[in-house]
């Protein structure tokens, strides 16, 4: 088994996938110690992205070998990964999770393709036809909308609630109901935008797709494509 780790600037995702490719569930951790592989003793290697400082991703990276005593393989950002080339000025200045998911849409797709990963930031990235990677973006995600709000306003208060994408169009009457509509018709409102870009620039053909935690908010979206596991598919690419 290998265990795959996604150490996003919220969370680490994790999951184990056997030798013929056939992946477990994607788990949702704040801390490594909460990683509970269900065959442990299968664990051959591992295989990690990071975003996180040099530091931090060190220490994660020796405390999963000390763990379970194995070797992690670490993904970077590279100029070029089969056909796919990194359209940044500066290479290794563009997010691992971001040039993971690039990789692995393209491979998916095999044609022009734009990717939105909704975490902590949104970004939008976008590939031609050639594979030739095209720059992106970088937008503020859902939950540093609500932080924001919180820790700029005094009044802005409410207690957690739950999504609710029926009820989009309906004013909020309390806090709650107006934040969370308010943050999540921008969210929308902004991919949307980003897609009706994206055909332009790439053609009406580009393949969409959304990842991340947030993607959900996102789903319907016209010719959106929802995988949540993107970034681990180009971590297999990165790190076979
Ligand atoms: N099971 C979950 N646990 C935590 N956050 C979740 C979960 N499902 C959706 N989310 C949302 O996804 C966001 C984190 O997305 P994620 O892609 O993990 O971020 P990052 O990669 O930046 O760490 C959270 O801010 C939250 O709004
Ligand atoms: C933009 C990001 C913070 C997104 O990371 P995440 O939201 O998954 O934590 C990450 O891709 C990153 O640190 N990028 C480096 C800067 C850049 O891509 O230009
Ligand atoms: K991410």
């Amino acid at each position: 088994m290998i265990l795959e780790l996604d150490c996003g600037n919220s969370f680490i995702k994790w999951r184990c996938v056997n030798h013929s490719g056939d992946a477990g569930p994607i788990g949702v951790v704040k801390v490594l110690e909460d990683i509970e592989p269900a065959a442990a003793g299968d664990l051959v290697r591992a295989r990690l992205v990071s975003v996180r400082g040099e530091a931090e991703t060190a220490e994660l990276i020796a405390a999963i070998e000390d763990r379970w005593n194995i070797h992690v393989s670490r993904a970077r950002s590279v100029a070029k990964l089969g056909t796919v080339r990194n359209g940044y000025r500066h290479f290794e200045m563009l997010g691992a999770d971001r040039w993971l998911a690039v990789v692995a849409a393209y491979e998916v797709a095999k044609r022009a393709c734009m990717v939105v990963d909704l975490g902590t930031a949104v970004t939008v990235d976008l590939v031609d036809r050639e594979g030739q990677h095209l720059g992106g973006y970088i937008a503020p995600g859902l939950s540093l909308m609500r932080d924001q709000l919180n820790r700029e306003t005094r009044r802005v208060r409410y207690a957690p609630m739950k999504p609710n994408l029926q009820a989009l169009m309906t004013p909020g009457v309390e806090t709650g109901d107006a934040v969370e509509r308010g943050c999540t018709l921008m969210m929308r409102a902004y991919v949307s935008a980003q897609i009706t870009s994206a055909r332009e620039l790439l053609g009406s053909e580009c393949q969409l797709l959304a990842t991340g935690g947030d993607a959900p908010v996102v789903a319907d979206l016209d010719g959106l494509v929802s995988m949540p596991d993107l970034v681990f598919r180009g971590l297999s690419i990165a790190c076979p």
